[in-house]
């Protein structure tokens, strides 16, 4: 499976199953996140809800470009990036609140899933970074929409987007895009973020929640990200795009 789900006392987590080529994203893990989302709709006892990554290297190297560099039209572009990102935003609008336990690193796509969770726990040697721009693209799954949320310094998060490199986790925590770093073994990074977390009763953290969502329908968040999305395809139809790719693909 390019997934796994597990659930751990009150905490459920999907781990993307596809270290191989790291962690990219394909169909059957959208699929997944889907999965997760109906799994925390329909268990009431579940409070936190947590991302993270196969092996020790890569949390999510993005889409998975063998598949997506088949899409050349800003139509197929749109029908791939909308659909997904549509997900995505149910994972973000989870009524509890999500983690991404970066167990790696963090690119493109991947960066966007990181930063779209309400916490991010960095792994000390991992690099995380919206490098879309490399490929003559912008995030496509509302990667940036995403980051105007987090509070960080609109300098800072610009400079993200725009620079398209991946940077350090303790860059990343002194931006406040990490929450935190972490050293050792994720899981036990896990407990010990969540021990306090954990305590209260379920209909707390929802509530808590409930209010960030709030604050994105009234600022309409997902118009802004269906709009990153439509801006996104318009750039993968151009030659830039599709030759940045195949010279990753290719190198
Ligand atoms: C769909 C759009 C979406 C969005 O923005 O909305 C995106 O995510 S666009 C951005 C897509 N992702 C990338 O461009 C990242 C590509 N990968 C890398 O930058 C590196 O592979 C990295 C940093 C993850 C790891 O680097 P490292 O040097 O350790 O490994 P290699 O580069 O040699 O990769 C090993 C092996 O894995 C394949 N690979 C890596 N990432 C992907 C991917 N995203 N999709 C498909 N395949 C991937 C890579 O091609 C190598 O394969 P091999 O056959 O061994 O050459």
């Amino acid at each position: 499976m390019a997934y796994t789900i597990e659930k751990r006392d009150e905490i459920i987590i999907f781990e993307i199953n596809r270290p191989a080529i790291h962690n990219a994203i394909n169909g059957e893990v959208v699929e997944g996140f889907q999965r997760l989302v109906q799994n925390v709709k329909t268990d009431n006892s579940i409070k936190l809800a947590v991302i993270t990554g196969a092996g020790e290297k890569t949390f999510c190297s993005g889409g998975d470009l063998s598949v997506f560099h088949m899409l050349k039209t800003e139509k197929e572009a749109y029908a791939m990036l909308s659909e997904t990102a549509q997900v995505l935003y149910e994972v973000a609008s989870l009524d509890i609140p999500t983690i991404a336990l970066l167990n790696g690193t963090a690119v493109g796509g991947g960066c966007e899933i990181a930063t779209l969770c309400d916490f991010r726990l960095v792994k000390k040697e991992a690099k995380c970074g919206f490098i879309q721009g490399k490929l003559g693209i912008i995030s496509g799954w509302g990667g940036g929409a995403y980051l105007f949320e987090k509070g960080m310094r609109h300098d800072h998060a610009l400079q993200m987007l725009t620079e398209a490199v991946p940077y350090t986790s303790d860059y990343l925590h002194s931006i406040g895009w990490a929450t935190e770093v972490y050293e050792g073994d994720k899981y036990s990074a896990l407990a010990k973020f969540s021990e306090k977390m954990i305590v209260p009763h379920a209909s707390v953290l929802k509530a808590y929640k409930k209010q960030v969502i709030q604050k994105w329908e009234n600022t309409q968040l997902y118009e802004r990200i269906m709009k990153e999305v439509s801006t996104c395809s318009i750039l993968w139809e151009q030659d830039a795009h599709h030759e940045a790719v195949d010279a990753f693909l290719k190198r």
